[in-house]
């Protein structure tokens, strides 16, 4: 019998970068060390990781060898294709494969067009940039609000056309990788979690909330959002 291999993931205590690679060992039902770090654990600990970021992920096997593994992306997948036993998150299917790839392409489409928005009010706070420069705040406020406008209706189409075509999940009737990671992107702009992000911005996407909804009522992610 082979023996689940330990798993500690080191992040911030926030969703962002990390929850998709939380949700996929909460699927697979597979326990982890969820260890959260604050900013200033975060200067000490930085120059000792591999590429200065989180998330970190730590994989001590049976045999008691240790390895550290950044990219979350990578994490996510490699723990859908090793611990899920339904063979359904993350199948090695070609075809199959191609599709959710597609779904998650997609997904990143979405976040290079957030970010420069979400880093321009963030990064004197991640990064310690000097950062008082006149018309910042203003700056930061029209970028969001831009995204909300253009992009986010984009996406949210795209992500309908998606759904109404399975009726279920985004890749057929079952969940994978694909939802995870949205869910955990989507999450965020039902929060209130960002300045002039109101909570109420995906209302008028009622397919996509819908399917949040169908997400959020499986039983092991229901569970971890205590809901
Ligand atoms: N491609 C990386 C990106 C990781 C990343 O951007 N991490 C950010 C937080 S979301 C970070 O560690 N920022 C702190 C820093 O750069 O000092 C991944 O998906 O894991």
């Amino acid at each position: 019998m082979s023996l689940k291999p330990k798993i500690s993931l080191t992040y911030f205590n926030i969703e962002a970068a990390a929850e998709k690679v939380r949700l996929a060992l909460v699927m697979t039902n597979t326990e982890f060390e969820d260890k959260r770090i604050n900013f200033e654990e975060w200067g000490a600990m930085k120059p000792t990781t591999p590429y200065g970021q989180l998330p970190l992920m730590t994989v001590t096997n049976a045999d008691g060898s240790v390895k550290t593994f950044a990219q979350s992306v990578a994490m996510m997948r490699w723990v859908a294709r090793k611990f899920d036993s339904t063979n359904s998150l993350y199948p090695a299917d070609a075809d199959t494969m191609l599709e959710i790839e597609e779904v998650l392409g997609l997904s990143d489409d979405m976040t290079k067009a957030w970010q420069p928005a979400l880093y321009l009010g963030m990064r004197h706070m991640i990064y310690g940039y000097p950062e008082e420069w006149p018309e910042k705040e203003a700056t930061v406020k029209r970028m969001r609000e831009a995204f909300l406008k253009e992009a986010l209706p984009k996406f949210m189409g795209f992500f309908t056309q998606k759904l109404e075509a399975t009726g279920a999940f985004f890749c057929g009737d079952k969940p994978t990788i694909a939802d995870l990671q949205i869910l955990a992107q989507l999450r965020y702009f039902t929060k209130g979690a960002a300045d002039h992000v109101p909570a109420d911005s995906l209302t008028p996407y009622p397919v996509v909330t819908a399917w949040m909804d169908r997400m959020h009522a499986i039983p092991q992610i229901k569970a971890w959002y205590k809901l």
